[in-house]
């Protein structure tokens, strides 16, 4: 109870709320959303801490019905919890998960049917989704069922993905008419290679976890009923780093994905340089010399 009441208190932060609906009437303005903020709730998630220490974000995508489909309410609502657990000192990593049916059916069809050339191009169209592939924390993808179109591509988005044994993975845009339009062609040839990848969009086919873990999209598969459980554990661990120092790591690893080797080396040095100048790294090693656990203060 009392964690929930935190979170509550949390989330209606004066500041906190005023941002948040203020974020969310932009871009809600842009595409016509009609939703009451007023209650605190959310329409389409779910939120909510996790791990013994409470240090472990848990988003749910909570529209079951659509097989949580990517409406723009949604998209908004996920780009409104990922700023308030940026801001939260207390969370390390978060866990993006869905039902066991489907993690996400893709942008919402209903919603895109009648749009025009104007309506997306014009608007922006997608512009909320790129906020969880900028997010500074850590997210694992505890993938359950279908992942397909922008399902795939936000679990593409979070940092390690786990599978559900009955996981799907593809990208069926080819069959709408369409392509992928937040990473499908770019994300998906750089982690699976570009046959695999050329296969997925032309075919609009989608893989196994088997297949995926094969191919490297996913880094673990686990029993349906456990991947949340154990997204949250591989979290926890993460949360008990520094944090500072976790962002800094991440944010090395995504360079791989921009830059030459080179210019990777050079940028993952100059971050290497930079845990010098923290007291995380003193008292990591500190403790290691001393044989006890690090105190990490994230400074
Ligand atoms: C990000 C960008 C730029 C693009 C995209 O993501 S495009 C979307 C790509 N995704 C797809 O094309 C998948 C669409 N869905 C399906 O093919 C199927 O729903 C399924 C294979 C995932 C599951 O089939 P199943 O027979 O088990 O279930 P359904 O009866 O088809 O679905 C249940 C319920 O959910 C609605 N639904 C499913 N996916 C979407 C979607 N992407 N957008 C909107 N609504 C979706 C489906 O219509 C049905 O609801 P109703 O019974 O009320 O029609």
């Amino acid at each position: 109870m009392a964690a929930l009441r935190n979170l509550a208190a949390s989330f209606c932060k004066p500041t906190s709320l005023l941002s948040r609906t203020a974020s969310v009437l932009s871009v809600s303005a842009r595409y016509n959303i009609v939703r009451c903020m007023s209650t605190g709730k959310y329409e389409y998630l779910l939120v909510e801490k996790k791990g013994a220490k409470e240090n472990v974000g848990l988003i749910t995508l909570n529209r079951p019905k659509a097989l949580n489909a990517l409406c723009d309410g949604l998209m908004v609502e996920l780009a409104d919890v990922l700023d308030d657990f940026d801001k939260d000192e207390g969370i390390g990593c978060l866990v993006l998960t869905g039902s066991t049916r489907a993690f996400a059916a893709g942008a919402d069809i209903k919603e895109m049917q009648d749009r025009t050339f104007q309506d997306v191009a014009g608007k922006n169209f997608l512009s909320a989704w790129s906020r969880l592939a900028a997010n500074k924390k850590p997210v694992i993808a505890a993938v359950n069922g279908h992942a397909l179109g922008g399902g795939c591509e936000i679990a593409m988005m979070c940092d390690i993905i786990y599978a559900g044994e009955k996981a799907k993975f593809g990208q069926p845009e080819i069959l709408l008419g369409t392509i992928p339009g937040a990473g499908g062609t770019q994300r998906l040839p750089r982690v699976v290679g570009k046959s695999l990848a050329m296969e997925l969009v032309l075919t609009g086919t989608s893989i196994s976890a088997a297949d995926a873990l094969n191919a490297g999209l996913v880094s673990k598969v686990y029993p349906v009923d456990t991947v949340v459980d154990e997204a949250i554990k591989t979290a926890e661990k993460i949360s008990s780093n520094s944090k500072m120092i976790v962002a800094m790591c991440k944010e090395a690893v995504n360079r791989s994905y921009e830059n030459t080797l080179q210019e990777g080396l050079l940028f993952e040095k100059k971050i290497f340089y930079g845990t010098f100048a923290t007291n995380d790294r003193k008292e990591g090693m500190t403790a290691f010399t001393e044989k006890r656990k690090a105190n990490f203060t994230d400074s």
